[in-house]
Parts: structure tokens; C-alpha cells; sequence
């Protein structure tokens, strides 16, 4: 990583035949029609990544981590009633919303680090507003706050890694902040057991000393340098070239002049100029200009999938699911499905660069309707009274535990596949408008995180659990269609060169081809530039 004033100076390595480089090199630009050929034919994405990246990247995901964890806090010193515990989850959930919006708007213009530290700031005040919360209304508007600083991390987090990272590590990049959200429930859900047994003001120091790793975020995050992208933008081509040498150490100066004339390039396709553009005109550029609509859309539909098949209903109430499944250790439970939820973001972070976004969809969607479905039938022979959603027996019979072998499987195909992916979706959307469209993409997430969260416990009454199990599964068959039909797989593809896909209808067969083509990139460079 850098110093905190981003002036870090570099040792340039000796060029070989530079200026004969440098001459082919124009050439190539004025050769190359688009974005992603100048940077095929650089070949910086086949040169080696730093550790500096993995650094950055594992700093950025500490913000996720943190937000995450404290979601779980205290609880005022008593047991919150069921009303009391919707509102919580529904104050944070709407101050993420809100969070998401703030940082969406403010990305363009102060930059992508920003964001971090006003959900840092935002994080200290909460922490300070909490530990002297006397009421449940000063409780409740702690967990609003921290629902901002939650919203503007999620939403900044995996836009400004993917704008960081080298083409080929990005998935697992982004997916290694997607493993700091599931680790964090996962502490959460451990210690949450334990956090309610702590009796009386004791809570208060534990909430207070959560403040300290915010700070030290926010410290740290000094040392990560703009995204790249965001200073070219802008016009800082130098400061952006002294970051790309940061991300690819290997790579010639030539290289990384190609690199900032691609993104150039990229940008100046949409538009004039970046800086000077209104965020209104950003706005409506995302819903008339088709390809970037489509672009949009197939992120935002990705997350609402991922939503409102029900996945956080298990974070929310699996104690309760399981109670009425009759298990009665069902905090053990609970602890199981955020454990299989961590290991599996793992699992996703391991493959998605190498077998790529689309097919882990495909297989875990289509496993998740599989599960779900089963779970649905399996509740129709347990003894549950709806009014109460109370199990009318002792014992935990076959379908109670068929039940719980189809979640914890469902989990497994969830968090390997489209929980991830859907974060991962902000790289489907052009530079111009990356900032407002994962910010819409964010809020997608919050509005049908709250209206799942909302609706679980009387879906469940209304409608059965069987037939709310049914409505979730057809959510997944119906996310797995569109999946098949319209996500396209861009693993490995320059930023830059994205934009072309959209442009191809939903570019599924574009970007198969395009993957088909560039496979030995390495080989064009050599010929080009003899290195
Ligand atoms: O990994 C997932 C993912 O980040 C989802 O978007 C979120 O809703 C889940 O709670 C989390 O476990």
C-alpha cells in the first residue's frame, strides 16, 4: 500500500526499446476502435498482481466485517418482544437503505474512499449514542445510524474492489468482502447467545469498545490508494498511473499508459466529461441509454433475486424456524446455518474466477429450488399450530430433520453461488454510471431485504409453511430462467471492455465468445510488443 498522501514516488524499471514501444503503442491506439482491445493488446491484466491489491482489498472488506458484526449489539439489558425485534431489524435495514443512497451520491465527486469513513464516522457516533441508549427510542435510533454506516459499506465496498482489482482476480476479490459479511454473521450469531446472557449494564462496555476498530478503519484506510478509474475520471492520469504501477508491479510504463487510455477511451464512448456532469443527467443516462439499462437491470434483478427468495428470514428467525420444526437447541442451529453460510462464501470466493459467475449461479439456483421445494413438502407433515407457529409436539420426527438437511444445503448452494454473485454485479455496469447504478443495485437489496424480513412470520400464518416455502422456491425457479437467459459471464474481462457486452442485447453469447477469443492474450501481446 501507499503512504497516506497518495504521493508515493516509484522506482520506474529501465524500458526496454521504450520509445519504439511507446511509437507502437500510439499506433495500436489509433488502430484499436475500442476500449477493450487497447487493453487486450497492452496485456497489463496478464502481468503479475501485487500483494498490495490482496492488502487493499482485505482493508476495504474490514469495513463489511465490522458493520456487520454490530448489527448484533445489545439489547438494551432485557430480552426485546417480537414487535420490538421488527422494528430493530426494520430501523436497520431502512437506515442501510438510506446509507446506500448517501454513499451512491457522494462516490462520483469525493471519491470511493469517502464513503468509508462517513460509515466510520457514523459508526463512532452510534457507538457513543448506544452505549448511553437508556430507552428503547434511543436504541432504536443507534440502530438507524448504524444502519447508515451498514448501507454506505455494503454499497462502496465491492464497487471500489472491483475497480482496484486486476481483471482476472476480481470475482474472488469481491467475494473475499462478500466472506467478511458471512464471517461477521457468523461471530454474530456465535456470540449473540452469549451477548444475551449478559446481565444487566454489562452490555454497554461491550458495545463501547466497538468503536475502536472503526477508528482503526479509518486510519488504515489512509493508506488505500482511489481507485484508479475514479482519478482518470477526473483527470489525475498521474496519480491513477503511480496506483496502476501499486496493482500490477510488473507492467511497463506503456502498459499502464494503455490502461488509462482504455478507461478513457471507455468513458469518453458515454460521455464528455465525468467531473462535469450533473448527477441528475448521470441518472437518467442509466435509463436511456439501452445497454446500460440492461446492464443495470441484470445487476439489479441478480440482488432482488438473491433477496427475495427469503435467504435472510434463516439470519433473522432460524431460531424461531427451527423451534417450530421442533428442535429446541435452535440457537445451535442457527449457529450451524451462519457457519455453512461462511464456509460456503469461501467455497464461492474459490471458484468464481475460475468457473465463473454463470454456471455457479445456475447450479446453486437450481439446487436452492431443489432444497426449498422439499423443505416445502416436508412441512405439510409437521404438526405446527398456524396461530401461534408453535410445533404440537415433543419430539423432532423425520420431516423436522428433512427440513433442516434441505436448509442447510440450501444454504450451501446460496452462499456459493448467487449470494456472492449478486454483489459481484457491480462490474456489469459502466464507469459513468458504476456509482449510481451499485447504489441502486444496493438499495434493490435493502427494499426486498425489508420486505422479506417484513412478511416472513405472516406469510408463514397466511399462507402456511408450506406455501411460503413454495412462494421462495418459485422465486428461484424463476431467477434461475432469467439467469440461463440473460446473465452473461464477464470472469476475467477488463472493466473497460464490459461495457461492449450490453451492447449485444444480454451479450450471453458475446461474452462466451469474447472469453473463447482472448484466451491466449498473452500471445497477442508478444506479437505486438516482442515481450
Ligand atoms: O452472503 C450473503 C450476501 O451478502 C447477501 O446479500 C446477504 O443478504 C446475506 O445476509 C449474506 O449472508
Amino acid at each position: 500500500m501507499g503512504n497516506a498522501d497518495e504521493k508515493t514516488t516509484f522506482d520506474e524499471k529501465p524500458l526496454r526499446n521504450s520509445s519504439e514501444d511507446a511509437q507502437r503503442l500510439e499506433d495500436a491506439g489509433r488502430r484499436m476502435s475500442t476500449a477493450d482491445e487497447l487493453t487486450a493488446l497492452s496485456g497489463i491484466e496478464d502481468t503479475a498482481a501485487s500483494k498490495a491489491a490482496w492488502l487493499i482489498t482485505i482493508t476495504i472488506s474490514l469495513g463489511n466485517f465490522l458493520f456487520v458484526l454490530v448489527t448484533l449489539g445489545a439489547s438494551l439489558g432485557h430480552e426485546l418482544s417480537s414487535s420490538e425485534q421488527e422494528m430493530v431489524t426494520s430501523l436497520t435495514s431502512g437506515g442501510a437503505l438510506v446509507g446506500a443512497i448517501f454513499a451512491g451520491l457522494i462516490a462520483d465527486k469525493f471519491g470511493r474512499r469517502w464513503p468509508i469513513w462517513c460509515a466510520c464516522a457514523v459508526f463512532v457516533i452510534r457507538t457513543v449514542l448506544q452505549t448511553a441508549a437508556h430507552s428503547v427510542a434511543q436504541f432504536a435510533v443507534g440502530r438507524f445510524i448504524v444502519g447508515l454506516g451498514v448501507g454506505s459499506a455494503a454499497m462502496i465496498v465491492p464497487l471500489y474492489i472491483g475497480e482496484i482489482a486486476p481483471a482476472k482476480y476480481r470475482g474472488r476479490m469481491i467475494a473475499f468482502s462478500n466472506c467478511s459479511v458471512t464471517f461477521g454473521q457468523f461471530i454474530a450469531s456465535a456470540i449473540g447467545a452469549g451477548l444475551a446472557q449478559v446481565k444487566g449494564e454489562g452490555w454497554r462496555g461491550t458495545v463501547g469498545i466497538g468503536a475502536a476498530p472503526a477508528i482503526a478503519l479509518a486510519v488504515m484506510l489512509l493508506w488505500c490508494p482511489e481507485s484508479p478509474r475514479q482519478l482518470v475520471a477526473h483527470g489525475q492520469t498521474d496519480r491513477a498511473e503511480e496506483v496502476f504501477l501499486k496493482i500490477y508491479p510488473t507492467s511497463t510504463h506503456e502498459q499502464r499508459q494503455a490502461k488509462k487510455t482504455a478507461i478513457e477511451m471507455s468513458i469518453h464512448e458515454a460521455t464528455s466529461s465525468m467531473a462535469g456532469e450533473s448527477l441528475w443527467s448521470t441518472f437518467r443516462r442509466i435509463f436511456t441509454t439501452p445497454a446500460t439499462a440492461r446492464a443495470v437491470a441484470v445487476a439489479c434483478i441478480t440482488m432482488a433475486i438473491s433477496q427475495l427468495g427469503g435467504f435472510n428470514t434463516l439470519m433473522y428467525y432460524s431460531a424461531k424456524l427451527f423451534a417450530i420444526v421442533g428442535f429446541s437447541n435452535a440457537t445451535a442451529v442457527a449457529i450451524t446455518v451462519s457457519a455453512t453460510n461462511f464456509i460456503f462464501s469461501i467455497v464461492n470466493l474459490a471458484l468464481v474466477d475460475k468457473f465463473g459467475r454463470r454456471i455457479l449461479m445456475i447450479i446453486g439456483l437450481l439446487g436452492m429450488t431443489i432444497t426449498l421445494s422439499i423443505a416445502a413438502v416436508s412441512f405439510q407433515f409437521i404438526p405446527i399450530d398456524l396461530k401461534t407457529l408453535e410445533v404440537q409436539s415433543d419430539t423432532v420426527g423425520w420431516p423436522g430433520t428433512l427440513v433442516l438437511v434441505c436448509i442447510i444445503l440450501y444454504v450451501g448452494f446460496y452462499s456459493s453461488g448467487v449470494a456472492t454473485i449478486a454483489w459481484i454485479g457491480t462490474e456489469l455496469i459502466p464507469m459513468e454510471v458504476r456509482a449510481l447504478g451499485t447504489m441502486l443495485n444496493t438499495v434493490t437489496c435493502w427494499s426486498t431485504n425489508i420486505i422479506i424480513a417484513s412478511t416472513f412470520l405472516s406469510m408463514m400464518k397466511g399462507l402456511t409453511p408450506t406455501g411460503a416455502f413454495g412462494f421462495y422456491t418459485g422465486i428461484y425457479f424463476v431467477g434461475w430462467l432469467f439467469i440461463i437467459f440473460c446473465y452473461p459471464d464477464v470472469k476475467g474481462m477488463p472493466l473497460e471492455a464490459i461495457r461492449e457486452v450490453f451492447r449485444h442485447g444480454f451479450g450471453v453469447r458475446y461474452s462466451k465468445q469474447w472469453r473463447k477469443e482472448n484466451k491466449h492474450t498473452p500471445k497477442v501481446v508478444q506479437q505486438h510488443f516482442g515481450h
